[in-house]
């Protein structure tokens, strides 16, 4: 696989490039910059990594994968199976919450114009599979769907980490390992996120909740990445869940056959209902991009919540788009 990285030299993406270089030495990543010495950096060091990675070579005919770094108007000069993005304007060190819940969406302003530009830069490319990272990401997987004008199934947004994280809370509260536990999350990623707690299940089994309970799991999720950044310093988001489902979602869109349903921001049309927006719902990966976009049957409070969470982005997709 041949990964672009815009904004290779980020938290998440010098995450996810050596993330990709431990997954497979055939990889090769492009990281592409604004801050060149910083992807040098990456790049440089990225290489001696890969040095202890691809010994032994896998065999006479496999090549091993490089690891580069290029300025992001360049782009359109490579080969690529696949595109993330996790550029984004540092959030200015006036903001006194940028490290706090809302942070997410405080990026939009800042980052709208700077997805415009990537995408004129992605429009010297044929449409290939495209992962957003940069927040806020529903509404930021939609600007760009509708700048680059590729079709649907090539355009998505990454929301994984919520996946994991309600796991996570749940297997505490049942005192599993996170592994046994499946609660899939739907909607905004961020305050109007929407676990699926009528599909959860602990070890295969159905598992039910108290209202009480889905409250607290859901404020558990929304604060848990700022207090790791708050912990761990303010420029370190949370880049191992990050890139972890990230390189899920690359396998998925090199897969030769469809993979189980995973919950990812797409641009809507008609699905549940709504048009006009981004927002995360199931879907199924295969060579190429989204294979398939899955309608569930959701509990009321779980719809209410899903609608809540569109009539948001769609606010301000209605606002951008004037
Ligand atoms: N979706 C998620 O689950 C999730 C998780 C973590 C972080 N995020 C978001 O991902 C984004 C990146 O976070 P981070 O902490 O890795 O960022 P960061 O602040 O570490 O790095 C941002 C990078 O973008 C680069 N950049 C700016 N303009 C560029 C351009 N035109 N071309 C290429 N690169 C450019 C900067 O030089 C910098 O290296 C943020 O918007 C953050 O909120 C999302
Ligand atoms: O870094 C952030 O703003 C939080 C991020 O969206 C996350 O879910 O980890």
């Amino acid at each position: 696989m041949h990964v672009g990285i815009i904004g290779g030299a980020s938290t998440i993406g010098s995450t996810l490039a050596y993330s990709l270089v431990c997954d497979d030495p055939r990889h090769s990543v492009m990281l592409f910059e604004e801050a060149l010495d910083a992807a040098w950096g990456h790049a440089t060091d990225l290489t001696h990594a890969s040095y202890h990675l691809a010994d032994p070579p896998l065999s006479e005919t496999d090549e091993i994968g490089e690891v580069r770094y290029a300025p992001t108007d360049e782009i359109g000069d490579f080969d690529l199976d696949a595109i993330v993005i996790t550029a984004r304007v540092p959030p200015s060190d006036d903001d006194t919450q940028r490290g706090a819940r809302g942070a997410r969406a405080r990026e939009l302003d800042a980052n709208l114009p700077l997805i415009d530009d990537i995408a004129d830069a992605l429009d010297a490319l044929e449409p290939v599979p495209t992962v957003v990272v940069t927040n806020p990401v529903d509404r930021i997987v939609y600007r760009l769907w509708n700048r680059l004008g590729w079709p649907r199934s090539t355009v998505l947004g990454f929301s994984l980490a919520e996946t994991a994280r309600v796991a996570d809370a749940i297997a505490r509260r049942r005192d599993v390992h996170p592994t046994r536990v499946s609660c899939p999350t739907m909607g905004e990623h961020g305050e109007r996120v929407v676990p699926v707690f009528s599909r959860a299940t602990v070890d295969g089994t159905p598992a039910s909740f108290t209202r009480a309970e889905r409250r607290e799991i859901v404020d558990e999720i929304l604060e848990v990445p700022f207090e790791i950044a708050e912990k761990r310093g303010i420029g370190d988001s949370s880049r191992w869940v990050s890139a972890a489902g990230l390189l899920r979602v690359l396998r998925g869109v090199s897969a030769s056959t469809p993979t189980d349903p995973l919950c990812l921001s797409v641009p809507l049309d008609g699905e549940y209902g709504f048009t006009d927006a981004a927002l995360s719902v199931p879907v199924t990966l295969a060579d190429g991009g989204i294979d398939r976009t899955i309608e569930w049957d959701l509990d009321v409070s779980e719809a209410d919540r899903l609608r809540e969470a569109y009539d948001a982005v769609r606010a301000d997709v209605r606002r951008f788009d004037q």
